[in-house]
């Protein structure tokens, strides 16, 4: 029996969150739970401790999909969870392009940590790096989708037994997409960091919501720590004074809206 619903979700530019929240609320409500657990683990504060999972939880899981997997640098952090016979749903947000191998790769960390996976979805989020790529989703549409998807899972779960279930995806899991230039040639755009314009105001804001704690407090021009190119501070920046101008980054992004800005791209559950 269901005791506890837990959101465990890691979200740059807040479209992984809106649909986890959104979802792990209409389970609840379904499963007469009052409340949800949250643990948001998108700062670098939030990852120093792991919260333990265990029979009775049923955590709903997000992180968005990067190079077609499960952001690499979360990897170390992740593979610490902990939650013997929990139930989880894994659900992965992606920006219109593919979800490739990040659905089953994020499922096999729960079942390494011993949870049983229950149900799944793949969702669509404007593209991190774009302001139209799947711009404004998950849109309202894809909400219903999130809510039909609680609605059944609550079901699922009042069930018994409750049936675990294998998550799209290839196994042994595919290397990370690899974006190209121009040419065709591979580009390696993990160097790659946004720079500051003199509309800067200094509200440091940048620094407050960057998921490495990459963005020096002193001196938000200066990029001190690793970035992931979630575009948090760029899209966050209240004056449009953060700006990439590395010319493989900015072919890649044209090339993704040109190829995929014009598709609607479903969102995808499994039970
Ligand atoms: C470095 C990087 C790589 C990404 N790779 C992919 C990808 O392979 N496929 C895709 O469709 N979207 C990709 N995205 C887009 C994000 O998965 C998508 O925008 C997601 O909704 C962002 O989630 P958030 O708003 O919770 O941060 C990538 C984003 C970043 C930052």
């Amino acid at each position: 029996m269901i005791k506890r619903v837990c959101t465990f979700y890691f979200s740059a530019t807040g479209t992984t969150q809106k649909v986890i929240k959104r979802l792990s609320h209409c389970v609840a409500y379904h499963l007469h739970i009052p409340k949800v657990t949250e643990f948001n683990f998108t700062l670098p504060s939030s990852r120093k401790e792991m919260p333990i999972f265990q029979e009775g939880d049923l955590v709903i899981a997000g992180v968005p999909v990067v190079a077609g997997r499960v952001p690499n640098l979360l990897l170390k952090f992740l593979d610490t969870v902990q939650g013997e016979g929990a139930l989880v749903v894994p659900v992965v947000l992606y920006g219109n392009r593919n979800y490739d191998d990040a659905l089953i790769e994020f499922g096999q960390i729960f079942e390494k940590a011993g949870m049983k996976i229950v149900g799944g979805g793949a969702f669509i989020g404007e593209h991190s790096f774009s302001k139209i790529l799947a711009h404004g989703r998950p849109d309202e549409e894809d909400m219903k989708i999130v809510d039909e998807f609680g609605e059944k899972l609550a079901k699922k779960c009042l069930s018994e037994p409750i049936h675990s279930i294998k998550l799209p995806g290839e196994d042994p899991i595919r290397f990370y997409y690899q974006p190209r230039d121009r040419h065709g040639n591979a580009i390696d755009i993990r160097k790659v960091k946004p720079k500051t314009n003199e509309k800067c105001i200094n509200c440091k804001l940048c620094a407050k919501v960057c998921p490495m704690g990459a963005i020096d407090f002193e001196d938000v021009s200066q990029v001190t720590g690793i970035c992931i190119k979630c575009c948090a501070c760029e899209k966050r920046c209240p004056v449009g004074a953060k700006y990439f101008d590395d010319e493989n980054y900015l072919y890649h992004k044209t090339e993704l809206e040109e190829q995929y800005a014009g598709t609607r791209r479903p969102a995808e559950y499994y039970l």
